[in-house]
């Protein structure tokens, strides 16, 4: 088993600084860059991208949506890219968003498995299903060394429609934290009260847990209570869905372990690879300033 994801993501974020890019081959993208919208085009996009940065970001963040829209061809040149990502040094979050019953879950959390051909890091999951029906891929996370971030309050506009939405008091992306909270915890299980806080700053540390939520930059204001999630939390929605460094300030203040996704504002770059760099170097810059 590898290393436990969070303490590998810890190496990472304090050799390489937070930032996490996310490759998001979406057609107006590659025919920006002069390339076809078909496995060619793909692969020539991704592998440019892995080329650029994955000696120097934290962690590289594939959609797999993009990848399986060009049907077995695409899942290759992904597979492929996954490889050479980790070898340089990256860690690869593959943007999954799955979530199922419990057997199917078991099967989607093979992706942390090293003998899975597409094996990553870690990837997002869904808790939609409840959050227990996640509970195959924690323990897939534990046994392999991988890490998940599971939806709580994601970037887009309406998603606080659901997510707002109250259950026994808590929002249900205020259940989710506590839930990721607790698999942050040894020996907790669902349905067990939830665990004493010990890490009130929750900051990245040697005992940084490997289970993180999906919280959106682009909150208004910050509704939900983070203390002691023990855990990451993924940022997206910079640049792009208008998320600033400063909104990540706002929102989080300077003490939590927080993973600022940005995919288009880095992507946008492209194709030449020494732009690439410097825009994700830009972000880097800002983040440590
Ligand atoms: O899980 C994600 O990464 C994610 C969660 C979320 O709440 N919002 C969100 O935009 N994302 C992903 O982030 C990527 C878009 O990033 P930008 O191009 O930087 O806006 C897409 O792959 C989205 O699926």
């Amino acid at each position: 088993m590898s290393a436990p994801f969070g303490r590998r993501l810890a190496d990472a974020v304090a050799a390489r600084g937070p930032l996490c890019v996310g490759i998001d081959p979406h057609p107006p993208l590659l025919a920006a860059w002069g390339l076809t919208d078909d496995p060619d085009g793909l692969a020539r996009f991704t592998d440019a991208v892995v080329d650029a940065l994955a000696g120097s970001v934290a962690v590289l963040k594939p959609q797999l949506a993009f990848y399986e829209r060009h049907g077995s061809r695409g899942l290759a040149v992904l597979e492929d890219a996954v490889a050479r990502a980790r070898a340089a040094g990256a860690l690869v979050l593959l943007d999954a968003k799955r979530g199922d019953i419990g057997s199917t879950m078991d099967a989607y959390g093979d992706y942390l498995r090293p003998e899975h051909p597409l094996s990553v890091d870690a990837m997002t999951v869904s808790p939609y299903l409840g959050p227990g029906s996640l509970q195959p891929a924690v323990d897939t996370a534990r046994q392999q060394g991988g890490g998940l971030f599971v939806l709580a309050r994601t970037s887009n506009p309406d998603a606080g429609t659901l997510q707002h939405a109250l259950v026994g008091g808590r929002s249900v992306a205020q259940v989710v934290v506590d839930t990721v909270r607790g698999w942050n915890t040894p020996g907790w299980v669902i349905g067990d009260p939830l665990p004493a806080v010990r890490d009130v700053a929750g900051r990245l540390g040697p005992a940084t847990g490997s289970f993180g939520v999906v919280v959106g930059a682009t909150l208004r204001e910050m509704d939900l209570d983070l203390d002691g999630l023990s855990g990451p939390i993924l940022a997206p929605g910079l640049g792009a869905q208008g998320g600033s460094v400063a909104d990540l300030r706002r929102l989080f203040g300077s003490d939590r372990a927080v993973v600022p996704t940005v995919s288009r504002d880095v992507l946008a770059a492209g194709p030449d690879p020494a732009a690439l760099r410097v825009a994700a170097d830009r972000w880097t810059a800002e983040l440590a300033g």
